[in-house]
């Protein structure tokens, strides 16, 4: 365990109250952790969720003065940043909460911004009972890109009072999104998009971007020199040499002639049905596929459970688990808690590598 001095200060946010995240949140508190890890929520849901699942919780407020250390099995320290519109019910989503869930994540991005924490970990947020707000949201990946250009374009680090929660459109940092599993690594050059809208947002500035992006953040985060990066074509069989879609032909073959001849170490584009064959996996680092649906069903199909979210191309570091809400498993005790552990573990790793 990393001594007193070097322990890492990091925001937990439990996401979705009638979701697993605060299930998994109380199953963590019940071991010591390696790092501080405080749960930026209200404290009610947690404790209300530990007595629904039978275990022990004392929590603490958290000190912002004092010493970064670990609780306690058992306790946990806790940021009331929010505070619920109605209690969370196992397995019930209440849009009524939506804002609270964003203002949670609101807190913890401005505290990472502005020092407080060293990294954030999200547990799953329930994208539709956002968006049944009247909440304009897609995901944790592009909330937290509008909000870190927000704060920092306005120099404020601290959440605004009013109003928290302004509508997300466009991201106007654009991020990458790469689920690291111990088998494998994707990421995605484009997030949660509609699949009839993909094909007009591979265009070459964006997936230069995608590309550098990915290959500072496999060098940085995870101490990978020259990333070697299998990247999908987007039809079939990588459009067939222009006979199944021009995409390749027009778009990505050029761009990545143009990166390998800078040096950068792109294979592709490579047709996404035998690009996660093993004998192509052995020298890879990553597969960038193009869209969603495209690279994260293999991904979880190999590693779910055990895989990290890490959200690449921010001025923070945040990381996530490979799972959703799981209403269904909500209050039983039956959720793995695998997957935020990783989160966790990863976490830690790469606010240790930063410079
Ligand atoms: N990081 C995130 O915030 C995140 C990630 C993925 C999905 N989501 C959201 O979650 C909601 C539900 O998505 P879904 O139903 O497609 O996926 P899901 O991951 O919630 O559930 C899929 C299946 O996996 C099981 N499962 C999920 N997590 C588990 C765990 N920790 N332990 C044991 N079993 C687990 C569930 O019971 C279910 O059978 C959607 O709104 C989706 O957008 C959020
Ligand atoms: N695309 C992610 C997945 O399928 O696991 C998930 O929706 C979470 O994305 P955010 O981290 O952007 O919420």
């Amino acid at each position: 365990m990393s001594s007193k001095a070097e322990t890492k200060r990091l925001a937990l946010t439990p996401g979705e109250p009638a979701g697993i995240g605060p299930d998994l949140c109380v199953a963590l508190a019940q071991q010591t952790q390696a790092v501080e890890l405080v749960a930026v929520c209200d404290p009610d849901l947690l404790e209300t969720r530990a007595k629904v699942l039978g275990l022990p919780l004392a929590l603490e407020p958290f000190d912002p003065a004092g010493p970064p250390s670990p609780t306690a099995p058992g306790v946990l320290r806790v940021d009331a940043a929010a505070r619920l519109a109605t209690p969370g019910i196992p397995g019930e989503l209440n849009p009524d909460n939506a804002s609270y869930v964003l203002e949670t994540l609101n807190a913890a991005c401005a505290g990472c911004l502005n020092g407080r924490w060293e990294a954030m970990v999200t547990a799953p947020v329930h994208k539709g009972v956002i968006n049944d707000a009247g909440l304009a949201f897609s995901g944790h990946t592009e909330f937290l890109a509008q909000r870190c250009a927000q704060l920092t374009a306005s120099g404020r680090a601290e959440p605004a009072p009013e109003p928290l929660i302004e509508p997300v459109t466009e991201p106007v940092m654009e991020p990458v999104m790469l689920l690291s599993a111990p088998v494998l690594r994707v990421a995605l050059a484009t997030t949660h998009l509609p699949l009839s809208q993909v094909p007009n947002a591979i265009t070459a500035p964006r997936l230069e971007h995608i590309i550098r992006v990915l290959t500072a953040g496999l060098q940085e985060s995870f101490g990978i020199p020259r990333p070697r990066i299998l990247v999908c074509g987007l039809n079939p069989h990588a459009g067939e040499g222009g006979h199944l879609g021009h995409e390749e032909q027009d778009v990505i073959i050029p761009l990545l002639e143009r990166l390998r001849a800078e040096g950068l170490n792109l294979a592709g584009p490579m047709p996404a049905d035998t690009v996660f064959v093993p004998p192509q996996l052995e020298r890879a680092d990553a597969v960038l596929a193009m869209y969603h649906d495209q690279g994260l069903p293999v991904l979880k199909h190999l590693g779910f459970g055990q895989a990290v979210n890490v959200t690449l191309g921010l001025p923070i570091v945040r990381t996530s688990v490979d799972h959703g809400t799981a209403l269904d498993l909500a209050g039983s005790g039956r959720a793995d808690a695998g997957s935020l552990r990783a989160a966790i573990a990863l976490a830690a790793e790469i606010v240790t590598k930063k410079p």
